[in-house]
């Protein structure tokens, strides 16, 4: 169940509320679609905020549901935009998949993983000794946003103990020119086809929570989720006892999150993390 505060989010609307917040944290975990960026256009502020929060030392980590780069080819798309980033500073769902098979299902070596999605979770996997596949000698069955046609029935569907799992649930992703349906949605046809419930990856499940909060020690009442979905970002947020600020240029609307009876409330909401570059030349 997600623990969030009952309490009313705060709006973060001038400058002095931007500089009172920004001296509270120390860390900011920062969500990736929706946040920095749509697809590869990055929004407003970004790299200038950016710039400014680690010149005054705050320390940046990124944590990302989209599974469709792994760590590495992470990198090379931030520093692409113009953000230096490390491969030790990102947490993605792909990444946190890849961990959870290998330290938790202890994945046989003799066996493979076949895989609907792209080459985040492949090179992931391999990245952990973990081959996957698209042919039908394997037992666990991983799915990114992709098409899930009948192979992926029959073969879920011959075998209990086939793994289904999906490196994240969300239902929808924000893009340069809209917002699309998102893994969470693309599978729905198979799970009310095989009657079976995968098992869930990403923010805000236990699987991304244990591989960010063993991966990466910091002070959590010095340490902020910065989001764009309630239901991800600001409930991992919330589940990691950490505060939370939503931002509100990609899916989850500041009506929702002000609603009454909206179980997973922001700490803070912003109109953009782009806004603190005002700070800046303030
Ligand atoms: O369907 C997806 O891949 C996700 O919705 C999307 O990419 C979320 O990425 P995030 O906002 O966690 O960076
Ligand atoms: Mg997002």
């Amino acid at each position: 169940m997600p623990s969030s505060p009952a309490t009313t989010p705060k709006k973060l609307t001038s400058i002095d509320d931007y500089k009172t917040f920004l001296d509270q944290y120390d860390t900011f975990l920062l969500d990736c679609d929706g946040v920095l960026w749509h697809g590869s256009h990055v929004l407003e502020g970004i790299l200038d905020t950016i710039n400014f929060l680690r010149k005054n030392g705050k320390k940046l980590v990124f944590v990302t549901n989209n599974s469709t780069l792994s760590r590495a080819n992470y990198v090379k798309k931030f520093e692409r935009l113009g953000i230096q980033a490390s491969e030790k500073d990102i947490f993605s769902s792909a990444f946190a998949t890849a961990v959870y098979l290998r330290n938790i299902l202890n994945f046989p070596e003799d066996k493979r993983v076949y895989v609907i999605g792209e080459s985040g979770i492949v090179d992931e996997l391999k990245e952990v000794g973990i081959n996957s596949t698209g042919a039908s000698e394997d037992n666990g069955v991983i799915m990114t946003h992709a098409d899930f046609g009948t192979i992926t029935f029959t073969y879920l569907n011959s075998d209990e103990n086939v793994h289904f799992i999906l490196t994240n649930d969300d239902s929808t992703f924000p893009a340069p020119n809209g917002i699309y349906p998102g893994t969470g949605s693309l599978v729905q046809p198979l799970i009310f086809s095989l009657k079976r419930q995968p098992l869930v990856m990403g923010k805000p499940n236990k699987p991304m929570l244990d591989c960010f909060f063993s991966n990466y020690h910091t002070d959590p009442s010095r340490t902020c989720m910065v989001g764009d979905r309630l239901d991800t970002d600001i409930d991992f947020g919330a589940q990691g006892n950490i505060a939370t600020l939503m931002v509100l240029t990609g899916v989850s609307t500041e009506k929702e999150a002000m609603d009454p009876e909206q179980p997973i409330k922001p700490t803070y909401i912003i109109q953009s993390f782009g806004e603190f570059a005002k700070v800046d030349s303030a």
